[in-house]
């Protein structure tokens, strides 16, 4: 990483978005848009928009670019709060926007970008994707790659659903897995065990023309939110 000679690192990784706020606010404005369409056919809905020309489109911009800088406000602290209370001062911060849009130029041409499940992967733009709780997440860069606008997978991916995770597996698989891979959990819900997810190894050998790695961090001590 620029600045960083290579070597090894105690990281600190959070992962969350506004717990909600940002939900409500798309919410809000879904409606709205709906409301100011109605002439299309109830099942389209969802489809409704809010023409960024606007000033309910402007709003809805302003609303959710204030959501993301709520998010990323709410990380900084975390990441403080963590440092000094460790005595630590960090010598490189990554924040890293996803599940978000951005208004960007591609092929000649002012477009939204809505990146969801997937994130930024600009030349030269650093982002992290996580795997699991016990695999590791990368630090990468973009490699700006025009075919899939600059960007690249969020993270894994799952294989199957919160719910049915729920419903295959115990406390007891868990356990064996954080203690077979050296992983101490703090809290954490049956509906993210590792076994979920893809197998983050394939999706980073995958997207190998979109990002390149720069950083590998292994875990050790995690807290999810429950
Ligand atoms: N480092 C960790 N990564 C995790 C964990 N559980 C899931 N994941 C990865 O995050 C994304 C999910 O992102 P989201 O924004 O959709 O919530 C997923 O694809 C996994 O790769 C974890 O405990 N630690
Ligand atoms: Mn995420």
């Amino acid at each position: 990483m620029p600045g960083l000679p290579e070597g090894t690192y105690l990281a600190l990784m959070s992962h969350s978005g506004s717990r909600g706020t940002g939900g409500e606010v798309a919410k809000h404005y879904s409606a709205l848009a709906r409301r100011l369409h109605p002439e299309l056919p109830r099942a389209l809905g969802h489809l409704a928009w809010l023409g960024l020309d606007t000033d309910e489109g402007r709003e809805y911009w302003a609303a959710m670019e204030l959501m993301g800088r709520y998010s990323a406000a709410s990380h900084a602290l975390i990441h403080a709060a963590v440092a000094g209370s460790l005595g630590l001062t960090p010598m490189r911060s990554i924040e890293n926007h996803h599940n978000f849009a951005w208004r960007e130029i591609h092929d000649g041409r002012e477009v939204i970008v809505h990146r969801k499940g997937a994130t930024p992967a600009g030349r030269d733009v650093y982002g992290i994707i996580p795997g699991t709780m016990v695999d590791p997440a990368f630090v990468v860069e973009g490699l700006g790659n025009p075919m899939s606008l600059c960007s690249a997978a969020h993270g894994a991916g799952r294989v199957m659903s919160r719910k049915e995770a729920l419903a295959r597996f115990r406390r007891s698989d868990l356990e064996h897995v954080l203690k077979e891979r050296g992983v101490r959990l703090l809290s954490g819900g049956l509906d993210e065990v590792p076994m979920a997810y893809k197998d983050i190894r394939e999706v980073m050998a995958a997207q190998a023309d979109l990002v390149r790695i720069r950083g590998t961090f292994l875990p050790r001590i995690v807290k999810m939110a429950k």
